[in-house]
């Protein structure tokens, strides 16, 4: 049995990975929150997960280094120097960061990502999320990822090419730019919808979650899969065969 350390344990995420951690009939070396030992935990776990706050992750990266165990970071909100982070402690351990650990997600990227590639640019791309009413950040993490999916498909750079939050007179809608809106409200787990729109006709592939046990069973295949890898920066699909 594995032994697998939480990292915001007493949140949303934490409290449906204890129940899937169990159901993968795997052990839970235990669990920290705020003001918690980050590097007691990972040095009595074989994998860390950790879905807690970007300000964390210096010191989850740093204790998962310390322990010499791997990390699955399924925070989001993560800015251009949190993946540099990433990257610097993928030097020394196995660490798998992800806006969306659904199987479910990870295949609509790969929809994106072709449709993108073969509609042309006359095609614009709007990604639309919706979200629970404590949800902190935006545009989700998973909004980022099919933007990102939807860059790939038409070879351009994402940050240069994001229209986000619109508001006022923004001027016409940029040519070959990638848009995002985000609502929040009630208990909605996590629903994405990347539109392609071009005249006369369009096209809208979503990915609709009804709760968090997708994402927790999601971690927690990740976490297995991380045990006894090669240092470096792995991503959901080749966790997922996809
Ligand atoms: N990648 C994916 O598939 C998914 C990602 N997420 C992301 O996971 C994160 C957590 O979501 P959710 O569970 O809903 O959020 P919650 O706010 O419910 O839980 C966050 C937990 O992290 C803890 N925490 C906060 N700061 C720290 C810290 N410095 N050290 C350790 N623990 C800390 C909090 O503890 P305290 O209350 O003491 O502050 C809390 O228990 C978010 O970024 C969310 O977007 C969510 C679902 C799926
Ligand atoms: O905060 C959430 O709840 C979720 N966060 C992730 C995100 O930002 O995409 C994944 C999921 O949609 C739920």
């Amino acid at each position: 049995m594995a032994r697998i350390g939480i990292i915001g344990s007493a949140g949303r995420m934490g409290k449906a990975l204890v129940e899937a951690i169990a159901a993968a009939d795997e052990d839970l070396a235990g669990g920290i929150d705020k003001g918690g030992d980050a590097l007691a935990l990972a040095r009595s776990s074989d994998v860390l997960i950790d879905f807690s706050s970007p300000h964390a992750l210096e010191a989850n990266l740093d204790a998962a280094v310390g322990a010499g165990v791997p990390i699955l970071v399924g925070t989001t909100g993560l800015e251009e120097r949190h993946h540099f982070l990433c990257d610097e402690a993928a030097e020394q351990i196995a660490v798998l960061q992800t806006g969306n650990t659904s199987l479910g997600v990870n295949m609509l990227a790969h929809l994106v990502r072709e449709a993108a590639s073969r509609l042309g640019e006359d095609w614009d791309i709007e990604i639309v999320e919706t979200h629970h009413r404590m949800k902190v950040d935006a545009p989700s993490g998973t909004a980022l990822l099919l933007g990102e999916a939807a860059a790939e498909g038409r070879m351009i750079d994402l940050a240069r090419h994001s229209e986000r939050g619109r508001d006022g007179i923004t001027g016409a809608r940029g040519h070959g730019t990638i848009g995002f809106a985000s609502l929040r409200g009630g208990s909605v787990a996590g629903d994405h919808t990347v539109h392609f729109l071009a005249d006369n006709e369009r096209i809208a592939l979503s990915h609709l979650a009804e709760n968090r046990a997708i994402f927790a069973r999601g971690a927690v295949r990740a976490a297995q899969w991380l045990i006894g890898r090669a240092a470096g920066r792995y991503r959901m699909p080749e966790v997922l065969g996809l």
